[in-house]
């Protein structure tokens, strides 16, 4: 099929390479020539594994294609929307701004039958009022909204192999024109719901929702276990065995970040007051306030690491990123706990596999080096952030060579504690003993 993709960002650049490996004829538009002068060229903008394969055999052979120029849409049969929608600056809501620029933008370019299909995250109400303007202004066109799951670091994967497929729809003639879209996908069996506008909105926001809840409940269990000398990780072990709670993202740590989940829970606790249902979801509140503290609790930790006073101590800050395999640093609570230990005084020395260029971008006052052997020398505290497989492999022994002080706090219970108290060090996770 004919396809756009409007907005290719960190979602968007994913989905037009990976419909292209589909073997559709995909037309990639941003507004940012730079990120469209890389594309074209086959250069992923940002880091995201397995991009750079699919982007460069796709572009060569011209079944895709980057343009600024919304017109080079127009013979698309399916145009998906996936321009941002960040926190706005001065409220907890979402900003449309990006969203309803990028809808204006290509309905006078819709041919007869063509289809938008919403991919970004928005407040629920959103599509119902985007198919009320369109059937003002291209009657001959339909609207489909069609959240995303993808994971940064696996979405290549997830965008070709996702777990299920949620369709927004106000026809059915919609549905079957995305079911050819996708028909790789369905084929191999994945689940495909059909629903509503407002159904769909609300199955992206709450999914987010309860992922982030899930975090939060083993982050203030990770309290309690720090207040009574309990073991958060085996406790998530062993209640995670119950197929009803499940393991998975029950790691305590430093919290969520990332471009996703943070506004996410703080968009849809907003749109609840609008729709005056703001105490439904008062209890995201609380989850977005155990989440912040974490990252406290990870720089308190660091101030009794070092005696009460983190001043012109040298810290190697290992991590930068808001998950491995990814260069995204929006939220990261990694980046904020290294600007917190410098606002207290200490000198930082951040380093990260793939994230130094966003990190020193936000926060040019921090020290950053590639190296994690430079940045580990001669440190008085190592604090380990962000859990790439590379920090997780660090040898005690050999480090304790590198670093002036042998005190480490593992914000992500990635580390064997007993093998690191073993080498000398005095080793603090979150909420272990
Ligand atoms: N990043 C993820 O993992 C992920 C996963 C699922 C859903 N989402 C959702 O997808 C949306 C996009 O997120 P992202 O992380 O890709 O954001 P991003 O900021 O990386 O990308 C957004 C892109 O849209 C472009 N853009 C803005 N206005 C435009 C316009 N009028 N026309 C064309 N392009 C325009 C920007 O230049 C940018 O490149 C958000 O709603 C997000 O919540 C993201
Ligand atoms: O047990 C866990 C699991 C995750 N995290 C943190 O949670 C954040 C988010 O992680 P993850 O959900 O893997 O990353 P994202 O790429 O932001 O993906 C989320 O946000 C996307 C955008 O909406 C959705 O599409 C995905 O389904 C959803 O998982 C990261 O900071 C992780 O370090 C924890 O602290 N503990």
């Amino acid at each position: 099929m004919r396809i756009s993709v409007i907005g290719c960002g960190y979602l968007g650049a994913v989905h037009a390479s990976a419909m292209a490996e589909l073997g559709h004829d995909v037309v990639g538009i941003d507004v940012d020539p730079a990120k469209i002068a890389a594309l074209a060229a086959g250069r992923p903008p940002f880091f995201e594994p397995g991009l750079a394969e699919i982007l460069a055999s796709a572009t060569a052979t011209g079944r895709l294609r980057f343009s600024a120029d919304i017109a080079d849409a127009a013979d698309a049969e399916v145009h998906f929307l996936a321009v941002g929608t960040p926190q706005a600056a001065d409220s907890n809501a979402a900003d449309l701004r990006f969203v309803d620029a990028a809808f204006e933008a290509v309905v006078p370019h819709l041919a007869e039958g063509a289809l938008i299909v919403g991919k970004s995250t928005v407040p629920v109400g959103t599509a119902g009022r985007l198919a009320g303007r369109l059937a003002e202004l291209a009657p001959h066109a339909s609207l489909v909204w069609n959240p995303e799951f993808l994971r940064e670091g696996y979405a290549v994967r997830d965008t070709l192999e996702p777990d299920r497929l949620v369709y927004g729809v106000g026809d059915d003639h919609a549905a079957s024109v995305l079911d050819q879209v996708y028909r790789a996908a369905i084929e191999a069996g994945t689940p495909r719901i059909v629903t509503d506008y407002a159904t769909a909105e609300l199955v992206k926001v709450a999914a987010n929702a309860f992922l982030a809840t899930k975090i939060s409940f083993i982050n203030a269990m990770s309290e309690i276990a720090d207040a009574t000398g309990a073991d958060v990780t085996a406790l998530a072990d062993a209640i995670g065995h119950d197929a009803r709670i499940g393991r998975r993202f029950l790691n305590a740590g430093v919290g969520f970040g990332g471009g996703c989940l943070p506004k996410d829970i703080r968009a849809f606790t907003a749109r609840a007051e609008e729709l005056g249902r703001g105490e439904a979801l008062a209890f995201l509140r609380e989850v977005d306030a155990i989440n912040l503290r974490q990252r406290q609790r990870a720089v308190d930790l660091a101030v009794a690491a070092l005696d009460g006073s983190v001043h012109r101590k040298r810290i190697a800050v290992l991590g930068v990123t808001f998950k491995p395999e990814s260069d995204d640093v929006r939220d990261s609570p990694a980046l904020d706990v290294a600007v917190q230990l410098k606002g207290l005084g200490a000198d930082v020395i951040a380093t990260d596999p793939e994230g130094i260029d966003n990190a020193r971008a936000r926060h040019p006052q921090l020290d950053y080096v590639t190296s994690t052997r430079e940045a580990l020398r001669g440190a008085d505290l190592v604090v380990l952030v962000t859990e790439w497989r590379e920090y997780r492999a660090l040898d005690p022994v050999e480090t304790a060579r590198l670093v002036a002080g042998r005190r480490i706090i593992d914000g992500r219970n990635v580390l064997d504690a007993d093998a690191w108290r073993a080498a000398g060090w005095e080793y603090r996770g979150i909420g272990r003993p």
